[in-house]
């Protein structure tokens, strides 16, 4: 036979073999849930087979309906997982470890030098020198000196439990139990409780808001949040992280816009939707500069047009000492403050601090942070705090 013969004939079988492969996997039939790929996904081959339908004015691929790929269910947004933060009771006790960490070398300190065995002046004023150490303040400090000193020598022995007695008493007298310390999250006459968390930069406000808000959620109250921290973007994105991870809504506007028209939206919001409790967190400011704090005082204002503000919380870190204490005065004198959130408590042997800031501003501690973690706030239990303190 003719060589050009022979080749011609191989090469049409070879065409026809082809031919065929393509078109039985053209006319496969789609297994339900096992989708061919779609035309923007599929392989060379596929491409081959649809390329025939494709549309010539449009350019667009139509697939024949017998050929069809069933329609891929939509995609639900999966929704995120809400989380069940413990309720407010029991959670100092909870935290009572971190505050022995922290402060029973103070308490500790203290019980050593009360029991030892000559209480001489030396020692009374190592003990009040502890008692500063610890940012109770020299006003406190002294009286309770004073106090003490007088009640070791009526009691006469001075035993372990004894000493730890009158300290304990001492102690609490100074941080007193009498406070009303109720952070004021009720809503009434069918609106919410409004709150405004203040303070100085990197005091950890925005934290203490998100904090908040899980504890309230614990407590089984719903909470609409105020991002009226727009100077600082990761502040918005930090709340609404927040806020979603507990299902609160975050109220919330470019940054730069007006903080006043933030929080005034924010109340809206929570009377509109029945909340229970609206919590807004508010730009870190100076004390010192004078137009940061007017604009702090027209947020409130501006709120107030809308509701009342029921609580002013001032985050003060612990850390900071003697100038927590000038940030609190000024503050106060700004915006009324209610309530100190004492943060990072966790981070510091100075809890003498909380001493201090109620006895100079008349305004009681009710909240304490004592870690980063969610969960790691808790409203103040003075017998609670010195209980771990003295150990
Ligand atoms: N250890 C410890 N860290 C805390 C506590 N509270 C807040 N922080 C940390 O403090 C840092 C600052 O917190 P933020 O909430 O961003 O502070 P802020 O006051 O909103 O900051 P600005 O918006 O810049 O003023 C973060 O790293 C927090 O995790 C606490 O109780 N203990």
């Amino acid at each position: 036979m003719d060589i050009t013969l022979i080749a011609a004939i191989v090469i049409a079988v070879v065409l026809l073999a082809v031919g065929g492969f393509f078109l039985v996997r053209t006319q496969r039939p789609v297994k339900p849930g096992k989708e061919e790929p779609g035309p923007e996904t599929t392989g060379a081959a596929g491409a081959t087979a649809v390329e025939e339908d494709r549309d010539r004015d449009s350019g667009t691929v139509r697939t024949p309906p017998s050929q069809a790929p069933p329609e891929a269910p939509a995609a639900e947004p999966a929704a995120p997982e809400l989380e069940t933060p413990p309720p407010s009771a029991g959670r100092m006790v909870r935290l009572r470890a971190r505050l022995a960490r922290s402060q029973s070398s103070f308490g500790q300190g203290l019980l050593n030098l009360l029991s030892s065995d000559t209480l001489d002046d030396d020692a009374w004023e190592e003990i009040e020198d502890t008692l500063i150490t610890a940012d109770i303040g020299v006003a406190s400090a002294s009286q309770i000196v004073e106090s003490l000193r007088t009640r070791v020598k009526v009691l006469g022995s001075r035993g372990h439990d004894e000493v730890r007695a009158l300290l304990r008493e001492e102690l609490l007298a100074h941080i007193r139990t009498d406070a009303d310390r109720t952070v004021r999250t009720e809503p009434h006459n069918g609106r919410p409780a409004v709150i405004m968390v203040v303070g100085v930069n990197g005091t950890g406000k925005t934290t203490t808001t998100g904090k908040l808000a899980r504890v309230l959620v614990g407590d089984g109250r719903s909470v609409v949040l105020g991002a009226a921290d727009t100077f600082r973007a990761a502040a918005t994105e930090q709340l609404q992280t927040w806020g979603s991870r507990v299902g609160a809504p975050v109220v919330r506007k470019e940054e730069g816009a007006d903080p006043a028209s933030v929080a005034f939206d924010a109340v809206s919001r929570g009377i509109e939707e029945g909340a229970d409790t609206v919590i807004i967190d508010t730009a870190g400011r100076l004390h010192t500069k004078t137009g940061l704090m007017d604009e702090l005082g027209k947020v409130k204002r501006v709120v107030e047009k809308k509701s009342q503000v029921d609580e002013v919380l001032l985050v003060l870190d612990a850390t900071t000492g003697q100038n927590g204490l000038r940030q609190a005065r000024v503050f106060g004198e700004v915006v009324n403050v209610t309530g100190i959130a004492l943060t990072k408590l966790d981070g510091t042997a100075k809890g003498g601090i909380i001493v201090q800031v109620q006895r100079e501003l008349g305004v009681p501690v009710k909240l304490v942070g004592l870690g980063e973690g969610p969960d790691d706030l808790a409203p103040f239990d003075p017998e609670v705090f010195v209980d771990a303190i003295l150990g």
